[in-house]
């Protein structure tokens, strides 16, 4: 428990975990969250009956001996320090540290900002308060300090010595969501490849801590004697980590050959494909089971979706598409998270159209796009075409959405709960979809009536009538199907 006395200490610079704040709905299951007979809700099930079984996804398999921080996070305090920004900002910045403390399967005993200039270059926050946070610590029996930011290993081995708890940072914590998350061989992967990278500058800072456990200065161990063999072990770790680096980009460039191969083979076929993006928790998943039957997981949590989902879709007026649910974002998305998930992000950079989904009923649903923009800058898809669709209408008041329409002049509406707009957005996807270059007016036998399909599957029938000789036919095709239809042009009239 929280004393009175401390309350006092840390007046300027409290927030609490204020969980009825934060816009995430967690008391009333939506249709697709509720168990049924879709993937997903397979998935969602296995993930709850799974929940949290001491975070053994962080731990290295191969490197056994390294003091890698095992994220057994169950009950946590939150700290964050407060450099730009009003309170607000430093506030929702704490609430979303929360909910990925949740997500991670954790329970948020408190939560506090400091504000300052910068934070302290040893202890990250200022010593004094780092002392007063040590109380709080020892009072509410939190065994998990969560700071938000990327420490330097020297910040989280100080702030260690001092707190007497074990101390992780907001990037920690996404790759700890990130490992419990991963189903698919290259998702796995690709979240191992993060950790390592994560770790591999953090070793020497462990080995000193290994040490102090092996004995530590005050128990008569420690300094001389132990320094060298710990130097040697750790110099061990890295090489193996470094072997394993190699190894993981190798299989995940050979994963992603695979991908692109897939790809091409849709480029071939002239498929427009979609690709749906947006901040994590947006809706993005339950956009796609509204456009198709793909029946994927849906879930109120923080990077439900890891593994890239393609669908086929069609439009309107029967084009095929294909649509692809992928990995939301985040503010300040971990770079070695960016650069292990490059390849998946590399779909949406491929993508003829990019459905950016934006959470309205979020406090700050501005700040999510701007955080969004930066992550597809850093993966290249920022030439992709771009709709922004805004989500989650039903939680919104008509204040906040008179106020979002000034800001998104060009945005479309909906809810993926309620269905709303939905059929408004179907007909923007089709009008924004790239058309088929080649016009052609054809008449085609009926025993080719295959090529009819194929016309009006991949392309856009514009007149079609039935001739005593065949199916004639005037569409916009791309260049390979108008080749195949080369051997039948249509007479031109007679006048
Ligand atoms: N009120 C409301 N809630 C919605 C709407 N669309 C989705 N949700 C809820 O928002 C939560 C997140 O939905 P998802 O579809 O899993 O979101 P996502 O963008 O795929 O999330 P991640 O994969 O975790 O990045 C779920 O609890 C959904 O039920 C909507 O239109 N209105
Ligand atoms: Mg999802």
């Amino acid at each position: 428990m929280t004393t009175p006395q401390n309350r006092a200490i840390l007046e300027d610079a409290e927030v609490r975990a204020d969980k009825a704040a934060r816009s995430r709905d967690t008391t009333t299951p939506t249709q697709w969250d509720l168990p049924g007979e879709t993937p997903g809700s397979y998935a969602l099930e296995e993930r709850s009956a799974l929940r949290r079984v001491g975070g053994l996804s962080t731990e290295l398999a191969d490197v056994t001996e390294v003091e890698y921080r095992q994220l057994r996070l169950e009950r946590v305090v939150l700290v964050g320090v407060w450099t730009e920004g009003t309170a607000v900002d430093a506030q929702r910045s704490l609430a979303e540290l929360a909910a990925l403390a949740e997500t991670a399967g954790s329970e948020v005993l408190e939560a506090f900002v400091q504000r300052r200039d910068k934070p302290d270059a040893a202890t990250y926050v200022g010593s004094g308060k780092a002392n007063e946070i040590r109380d709080i610590v020892a009072a509410t029996g939190a065994d998990t300090v969560i700071c938000d930011g990327e420490l330097t290993p020297g910040q989280l081995n100080q702030l260690e010595k001092v707190l007497k708890v074990k101390v992780v940072d907001r990037t920690a914590l996404i790759l700890d969501i990130f490992a419990q998350h991963a189903t698919s061989r290259e998702g796995k992967a690709q979240v191992e490849l993060a950790q390592m990278q994560y770790m591999l500058p953090r070793l020497r800072g462990w080995g000193e801590s290994l040490s102090r456990q092996a004995g530590g200065r005050v128990a008569g161990g420690g300094g001389i004697g132990t320094r060298g063999p710990g130097e040697t072990k750790i110099e061990t770790d890295r090489r193996r980590i470094r072997s394993r680096v190699s190894k993981l980009r190798r299989e995940i460039a050979g994963m992603a050959t695979a991908r692109t191969t897939q790809r091409n083979s849709r480029d071939r076929n002239a498929t427009p494909s979609v690709a749906i993006a947006g901040y994590t928790n947006a809706g993005k998943s339950s956009l796609l089971n509204q456009l198709t039957d793909a029946g994927v997981l849906v879930q109120d949590a923080l990077f439900a979706t890891l593994d890239p989902t393609v669908r086929r879709a069609e439009t309107v007026d029967g084009r095929e598409y294909t649509l692809t649910d992928t990995v939301g974002f985040v503010r300040h998305l971990p770079h070695q998270l960016v650069d292990a998930f490059r390849s998946t992000l590399e779909e949406v950079a491929a993508s003829d159209l990019l459905l950016h989904i934006v959470d309205g009923s979020d406090p700050d649903p501005l700040g999510q796009i701007n955080a969004v923009h930066v992550v597809l800058n850093d993966i290249d898809a920022s030439s992709v075409p771009e709709l922004i669709v805004v989500n989650k209408v039903d939680a919104m008041s008509e204040e906040d959405v008179l106020l979002l329409r000034q800001a998104l002049p060009g945005a479309v509406w909906i809810s993926a709960r309620t269905g709303e707009g939905i059929e408004a957005l179907r007909d923007v996807i089709a009008a924004r979809l790239p058309h088929p270059a080649v016009h052609v007016e054809v008449l085609v036998p009926y025993d080719r009536g295959d090529l009819v399909a194929r016309v009006h599957r991949d392309g856009e029938v514009l007149e079609e009538t039935h001739e005593p000789e065949g199916t004639r036919l005037v569409a916009q095709v791309d260049a390979g199907l108008a080749s195949l239809l080369e051997p039948f042009p249509a007479p031109v009239p007679e006048s």
